[in-house]
């Protein structure tokens, strides 16, 4: 069993307060101690007050006429005066609050029930739904507004709700565009494919972990697109359109138009109403998106900058389709006893310059229990090998295979979501990268307890039992602490200890970790690699470990898998290629990587010995 580690691994973790009330407390405090937030949420508070208490607020009858009101001056009983028609100009004004809000709110929810499903769908499929998503909602652009809802008003002799969904159907598409943005850029973050890995469904992907990132930029949007759907409602009011007998802030302001030269006022009232409520949404809209920016783009820049880092390593171009077409590597397991075996497999991938091959059919397998090592430099393909055994390649990619063999069962004739159901159970996959791996909106604890509870139907005591026993398995101090803590306050190595913790909970037959210590410190590497060995050796788990590092291979594995520009130039256990390596390739890698570090099995030997 690991021993806990104390100091690198516990030393981050903040207190026992839920971080994440902690989080939204203050996000919502640092909007409401700038005073164009205050005022603005309070003056917006006010309005939805006056629109739900009208019929408690309004003095009199809107629609009532008293011709002795007619035009009258503000007085006592009557603060705002009387309108051309003798009607209490307050009270219209009061129900027109009334009016203007639910035409906001209709417009609005149109817009986002059309917009933002259609956006994610977009976003997070691509290919046709996207293609179809984007023309529908160009197209809806490209028609002219004002014709259709002319149309639409003298249809339905000036329906109020019709028309204002007609405008939302018109601001759809500002939601599509913003969610569908929203989505692809979070889409191929490791931490989406790390729960796609964990086994989770693509919907309840998009329902945690993709939606939580649109939110925020739909409320701002939502600010901004009230104030533009209550203009566009006056405006439409203020030509005669869609006003009726509703009072609407427009209708008025129309009225007061006509008459502005002899009684101004009238003019002056619902026009300021409309301002008001106008800024205070724009106000509250930027204060907002300033708010939430100024979190989240720290963050998200030093995200950037390490995703960056670690695509930078991987440049090496790849070889034309055909280049080296041979078939490579070996088979010494059965398929049936294999834990993986892949036969024949390519890697293909779109590019600008056509259609480019990356694993030139490759053959390999591993044995139950067996640690397999895959080695090469920077782009020889080892990622896109392991991709492959997860179907994980990104779309842009297509792999193709004589047989995928995992746990006994060719899986490249299981459908998609029969493969993806090995996730998690058959299969446990440990990441290069493990901040971005996690959601940093999410508690580890949650993370953990996800996947167990979704793909491994456990109920929520017994699934955060075993994360708790999964993350002291891992040699974490305080597990209960860990669980309330998100990624950021976690250390590099703490984080990956979590990670591997998540990809054994669900008792998997092969664990495949791609480079798991490259974003950690040297120390940290040593430990994590420890663990690994441990962990293996007592759940009897195949490992397939990617590296570019022959002391890794030295340190951990049976056997060893040297990859070339996506082709395997020599297979063997890991004495003989240390003793006498057939390839010079393989030759000038343990040459490069290795210093003085001996084999497993030397070093088992002298376990033995000592
Ligand atoms: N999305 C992609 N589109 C086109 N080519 C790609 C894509 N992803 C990877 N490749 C190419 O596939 C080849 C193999 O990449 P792979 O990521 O498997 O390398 P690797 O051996 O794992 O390298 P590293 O150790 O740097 O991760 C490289 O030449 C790379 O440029």
């Amino acid at each position: 069993m690991t021993a806990p580690i104390t100091d690198s691994v516990t030393g981050s973790v903040a207190g026992a307060v839920d971080p994440r009330s902690s989080t939204r407390r203050s996000t919502l405090a640092r909007f409401l101690r700038r005073p164009a937030g205050a005022i603005s949420s309070a003056l917006l508070v006010l309005i939805v007050l006056i629109a739900v208490l009208a019929p408690w607020l309004s003095p009199m009858d809107p629609n009532a006429v008293d011709l002795s009101l007619t035009r009258a001056l503000p007085s006592p009983e009557h603060p705002l005066g009387g309108d051309t028609s003798g009607r209490d100009v307050l009270s219209r004004l009061i129900w027109g609050t009334q009016i203007t809000l639910w035409g906001a709110l209709v417009a609005i929810a149109t817009a986002v029930v059309l917009g933002v499903p259609s956006g994610l769908a977009a976003g997070y499929t691509g290919g046709a739904v996207d293609r179809i998503g984007t023309w529908i909602s160009d197209a809806l652009q490209a028609v002219p507004g004002m014709i259709i809802l002319l149309i639409v008003a003298a249809s339905t002799r000036n329906e109020f709700t019709l028309l204002m969904i007609t405008v939302g159907v018109f601001m759809a598409p500002g939601y599509f565009r913003l969610t569908r943005s929203t989505v692809l850029s979070v889409r191929n973050e490791a931490y989406i494919d790390a729960a796609r890995v964990a086994g989770l469904t693509n919907a309840r992907i998009m329902g945690r972990h993709v939606i939580r990132t649109v939110i925020a930029p739909i409320v701002i949007q939502t600010a901004l697109t009230a104030g533009m759907a209550m203009g566009m409602q006056a405006g439409l009011q203020f030509l005669g359109i869609g006003g009726g007998t509703t009072p609407g802030w427009g209708a008025a302001m129309n009225e007061g138009f006509r008459v502005m030269r002899t009684d101004p006022l009238l003019l002056l009232w619902p026009s300021l109403a409309l301002g008001i409520t106008i800024a205070a949404l724009a106000v509250l809209g930027s204060t907002l998106a300033d708010v939430i920016s100024v979190k989240t783009v720290t963050l998200s820049r030093r995200e950037k900058r390490r995703i960056a880092a670690a695509h930078a390593a991987a440049g090496a171009a790849p070889g034309p389709i055909g280049a080296t077409t041979t078939t490579t590597g070996s088979i010494s397991v059965a398929a049936v006893d294999s834990a993986v075996r892949l036969e024949n497999l390519r890697v293909t991938y779109e590019t600008a310059d056509g259609e480019v091959e990356v694993v030139h059919g490759i053959t390999l397998d591993v044995a139950p229990g067996e640690v397999l090592g895959i080695v090469g430099e920077s782009g020889s393909g080892k990622s896109q090998t392991v991709f492959s055994m997860l179907d994980l390649l990104p779309r842009s990619g297509t792999s193709t295979a004589d047989a995928i063999w995992i746990g006994g069962e060719d899986v490249t004739r299981l459908s998609r979501a029969d493969r993806a159901r090995l996730l998690g159970h058959e299969i446990g996959y440990i990441p290069q990268e493990p901040m971005t791996n996690l959601d940093p909106s999410y508690t580890i604890g949650y993370q953990l307890i996800e996947p167990l509870r979704a793909v491994h139907g456990m109920r929520k005591a017994e699934a955060r039992t075993r994360a708790l026993e999964m993350l002291e398995r891992v040699g974490i101090a305080d597990p209960a602490r860990t669980m309330r803590s998100y990624p950021h306050e976690l250390s590099g190595g703490m984080a990956q200890r979590v990670l591997i913790a998540g990809a054994i909970a669900g008792r998997p037959s092969v664990l495949v970790a791609d480079e798991p210590t490259t974003a950690l410190d040297v120390t940290v590497q040593a430990e994590v690699l420890e663990l690994l060995r441990e962990l293996q050796r007592e759940d009897g788990m195949a490992l397939v470990i990617v590296t570019h590092n022959f002391g890794v291979v030295a340190d951990l594995c049976d056997r060893v898998v040297v990859m070339r520009s996506g082709s395997i130039v020599e297979i063997d256990d890991v004495a003989p290629i240390f003793a006498h390596a057939e390839h010079p390739y393989t030759r000038e890698l343990i040459a490069a990587s290795l210093d003085g570090a001996e084999s497993r099995s030397e070093l088992d030997a002298q376990e033995v010995h000592a």
